[in-house]
């Protein structure tokens, strides 16, 4: 079960935070294997750059020959390339390794290009006489090409020249204007970036400040008002060849202070792709987000471009791996480490994993790989994941800002819900390939459910006059909950232990997530109920049992170790159980989403 295989080409930074250092720590948080080849060793820290050491372009390509002959490589993502010799060399190296891995029947190796040209701190990481030759020999290579707006409008500069078509003073106009804060300037952009060769552009527009409701009327300009789908938290529009996928949720920060993160809601940042089709029109997808106003954002454009390679390599589609890599990325911008040194600190690569200590931690120092299942489990699902353990409904609970309504509906539902998750913990626990310590255990966790329906049962008894009779005999369903139950049982019918288990681990490990973030991130003076619900996650006995299922969990699969297409059975298995527990959560934040719809 070998890993999906990245190569990095790039640059390192001895700060850790850009470079190699950033790119291997973003292939391992996405559940990647990460190989890299280095360009240059840069001394730098959070301040700057201050020396730069390239290595001679023979050993850059020794090393690439190294690995691409001995190592099936999924993805490449290439970053600081240094000077005109390195580039000309590797762009050689590039087009014959990617024309033989096409003949032996490949579609192709997938290249994301970030062109990489001056640091955030103001160093030329690209000598100037380099950039004809990227343009020339490296775009054509390249899947995708990623550019901030300074690079987008150094690349336009170059358009006009490379290119034959008709749109020459366009660009220059483009180039010209500093000011390419637009929308529809930076659409145009993207599309011209692309005639220079890439089969898409990410034009990233994260220099500019978009207005929401700019974006907004503009877009209704565009819309028919085909409100596609809502996916984890996303809204989809579609108009000809303009698709915007819209969210509003300002991920969770345990750094940024909320003035300052959610400073202003009106504004926006807009990430455009633009991808090459049949017809010359082309297709662009706008990744609308909320603006995170953090100072912690170097490695930001080697942190996204390794990403997308990441997701590719794991045979996403583009759309869905820039969509992965945006998510991955505004995440670890408002994780970012403020107080590494005394200039602008990196992005925190490992937010998936917060808060340490559930499923980093060893429980066992004789595991080599603890919990390697579920962490691949949730690298391979970050923005479903990310969706839900950061829902608006716990960021609510934390804060208190989350309505007693909402939570006294979640918590009506939540136990109608508990009762067959108990049912399917002992259905579990009855499997005939369990050991005597693991029907133990499944049983446990059907106890555990019990114990905390008891939490439920008391604040409904309490704020609402509810008696379990009442609760069990004369509350209806929702669509959610049952949705949820269904899901789970029909899973349970297949016969498949592990995948029953790993249908019901969403819950399990994402509330034990959720109840250690709760614990360290509540404020003071929260509803009691909202606090009482916090400690039963956060609780040991909850705590404790959900680590025992975890460990089973990993037994079973080290046990019998499942083969790549049971992975992916069991990959989409997760991510649906994940979206169906936030889809619960959906419904007790947003009324209108609530449907009432099986009686007792
Ligand atoms: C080795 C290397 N590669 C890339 C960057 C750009 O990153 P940033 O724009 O965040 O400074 C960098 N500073 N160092």
């Amino acid at each position: 079960m070998s890993p999906p295989r990245v190569l990095t080409i790039a640059g390192s930074d001895s700060g850790g935070g850009a470079g190699i250092q950033a790119d291997l720590k973003t292939f391992l948080s996405l559940g990647t294997y990460g190989l890299s080849v280095l360009t240059a060793l840069t001394a730098q820290n959070t301040t700057g750059v201050s020396a730069i050491h390239a290595c001679p372009s023979e050993f850059v390509l020794q090393q690439f020959d190294s690995v691409a002959s001995d190592i099936e490589i999924d993805a490449v993502k290439v970053g600081m390339l240094c000077n005109h010799d390195i580039v000309a060399a590797l762009a050689s190296r590039l087009r014959d390794w990617k024309a033989s891995s096409d003949s032996h029947g490949g579609s192709g190796v997938p290249v994301v290009l970030d062109p990489v040209m001056v640091s955030t701190s103001g160093s030329l990481l690209l000598s100037e006489g380099a950039i004809e030759t990227l343009i020339q020999d490296l775009l054509p290579l390249c899947t995708i090409l990623t550019p901030n707006l300074p690079e987008a409008r150094q690349l336009l500069k170059y358009a006009a020249k490379f290119t034959s078509h008709q749109s020459g003073p366009r660009e220059r106009e483009l180039a010209q204007s500093n000011e390419m804060t637009e929308l529809p300037q930076m659409m145009a952009a993207a599309k011209s970036i692309a005639q220079l060769g890439p089969k898409a552009v990410l034009v990233k527009g994260g220099h500019a400040k978009l207005n929401r409701p700019q974006i907004e009327s503009w877009l209704e300009g565009l819309d028919t008002g085909s409100e596609l789908a809502g996916v984890n938290g996303a809204v989809i529009t579609r108009r000809g060849n303009v698709t915007a996928i819209r969210t509003d949720r300002i991920p969770h920060s345990h750094v940024l202070d909320e003035t300052s993160s959610q400073g202003n809601p009106q504004m926006v940042v807009c990430d455009v792709l633009y991808q090459q089709t049949d017809d010359a029109e082309g297709s662009y997808v706008l990744f609308i987000k909320p603006l995170i106003a953090s100072t912690a954002t170097h490695g930001t454009g080697c942190t996204l471009s390794s990403a997308l390679a990441a997701s590719l390599a794991q045979g996403h589609s583009l759309v869905r791996s820039t969509s992965i890599a945006i998510t991955y990325v505004q995440n670890a911008i408002a994780n970012g480490i403020q107080d590494l040194g005394k200039g602008p600190g990196p992005l925190d690569h490992s937010y998936p994993f917060q808060p340490r200590g559930l499923i980093t931690d060893s429980p066992d120092s004789s595991t080599a790989s603890p919990f390697a299942l579920l962490r691949s489990l949730i690298s391979n699902s970050i923005d479903v994941w990310t969706a839900f353990v950061q829902h608006p409904f716990v960021l609510g609970l934390a804060d208190g800002s989350l309505s007693r309504e909402a939570f006294e509906w979640f918590m009506k539902q939540d136990y109608l819900f508990l009762r067959h998750y108990a049912r399917i913990w002992a259905q579990a626990a009855a499997s005939p390939d369990n050991t005597f310590e693991e029907v133990s255990t499944l049983a446990g966790m059907a106890q555990a459910m019990a114990e905390e329906a008891k939490l439920h049962l008391q604040i409904c008894h309490d704020s609402l006059g509810m008696s379990a009779s009442q609760l069990e005999h004369e509350t209806m369903e929702s669509a959610a909950t049952l949705a949820y139950t269904r899901f789970v049982l029909d899973t349970a019918r297949s016969g498949d232990t592990l995948e029953l288990l790993v249908a019901v681990s969403p819950c399990m490990v994402g509330y034990a997530q959720v109840g250690l973030w709760l614990q360290q991130h509540r404020k003071q003076g929260i509803d009691k109920d909202f606090a009482a619900w916090i400690d039963a996650y956060a609780g040991s006995d909850f705590q404790d049992a959900a680590k025992k299922a975890m460990l089973l969990i990993e037994a079973k699969a080290a046990r019998d170790p499942p083969s790549p297409e049971r992975l992916r059975k069991l990959q989409k298995t997760w991510n649906a159980a994940c979206r169906l527990e936030a889809g619960m959560w959906d419904e007790a934040v947003e009324p209108s989403l609530r449907r009432l719809v099986l009686e007792p």
